[in-house]
């Protein structure tokens, strides 16, 4: 289960592999239910009408009501004012019910993201954004609450696959704070060698292809060659690009970073997109919420009665 080749490389079956995470994480809830009498709750918020987070939140909204979780939904307009967003936080940092909070970006540009961010309680930033979540995540010895989703996902896909880490080489393609950077310090705490290549370096293709483990975030369509990567090498692809297709009855089509057909040819493994990355970000996201929940039912102060 969870792959499948005919030419060329396995091809990483994310939406399997996230399924049977699913499962896991329902039984696991049944049993907090039969325990505890309590279920975890994940808060999203959505502030604004984009319809890729409208879309995204949909998924994860229905994702956690199928594993038995409850889900608290906070829509708001996309003129709320900061101090009505802060707001919300605030109410669901103080909510028993809620063990996860996840405010969606991007945010309008009236608001200002860090200060929202750094306002969810670190306790239930299951985004893993926070800058103290971010931090312990770069350290060495110490384990944040929280690893952000989606690089979550890609060290999952990796384990799940048998893929090793240790000791490879390991090249990311990108270093925003939520995808690229993250990702990074986690393959460097599993032990891999890994190198940061971004908008100013100079020759990326040849640093890509000394890599095992390539893992594209730079939110550049098919930038990945496949004459960029290593025979055999593990190619992770982040990106999530819609790209003009006339043929398409919306006119447009999902594309990841790396050109995918060629890639294949070459490498040892590859995630499509869809069906890679992106249902792994949102079973990570369960899981943390699923985290969150022990440590808070755990702790004897917690009193939900
Ligand atoms: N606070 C916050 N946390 C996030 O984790 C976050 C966010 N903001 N803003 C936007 C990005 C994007 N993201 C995705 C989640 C699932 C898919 C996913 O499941 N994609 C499907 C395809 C979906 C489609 O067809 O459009 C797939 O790749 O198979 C993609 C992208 C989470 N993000
Ligand atoms: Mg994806």
């Amino acid at each position: 289960m969870g792959s499948s080749s005919c030419e060329g490389a396995v091809v990483i079956d994310g939406k399997a592999i996230a399924n049977s995470i699913h499962q896991e994480i329902a039984q696991e809830v049944s049993y907090l239910w039969n325990n505890y009498g309590r279920v975890p709750g994940l808060a999203v918020v959505i502030v604004g009408d984009r319809k890729d987070s409208q879309t995204y939140v949909r998924m994860k909204r229905k994702a956690c009501t199928e594993v038995g979780m409850k889900s608290i939904s906070v829509d708001l307009p996309g003129d709320a004012s900061e101090e009505t967003i802060l707001d919300h936080v605030m109410e669901l940092n103080a909510d028993p019910e809620v063990h996860g909070i996840l405010v969606q970006l991007p945010l309008p540009k009236h608001v200002n993201e860090e200060r929202i961010l750094n306002a969810i309680s670190i306790e239930k930033d299951v985004d893993g954004f926070h800058p103290l979540n971010i931090g312990k995540l770069c350290m060495k010895g110490r384990e944040p609450l929280f690893v952000p989703c989606t690089p979550k996902g890609c060290i999952e896909l990796l384990l799940r696959m048998e893929i090793p880490i240790k000791g490879k080489r390991a090249v990311v393609v990108g270093r925003s704070n939520i995808v690229g950077l993250p990702v990074a310090m986690l393959l460097n705490k599993y032990d891999a060698t890994v190198s940061i290549v971004h908008s100013s370096t100079t020759d990326c293709k040849s640093l890509v292809k000394e890599a095992d483990i390539v893992i594209a975030a730079a939110g550049q369509a098919e930038m990945v060659k496949g004459d960029w990567i290593k025979p055999g090498a593990a190619v992770i692809d982040v990106g999530t690009n819609y790209v003009k297709d006339p043929t398409k009855k919306s006119g447009q089509r999902l594309v990841g970073d790396v050109d995918f057909t060629e890639a294949k040819k070459v490498a040892g493994w590859i995630t499509p997109v869809p069906g890679g990355v992106g249902p792994m970000t949102i079973a990570m996201l369960l899981k943390n919420t699923l985290e969150g929940a022990k440590r808070a039912f755990s702790q004897p102060e917690d009193s939900n009665a």
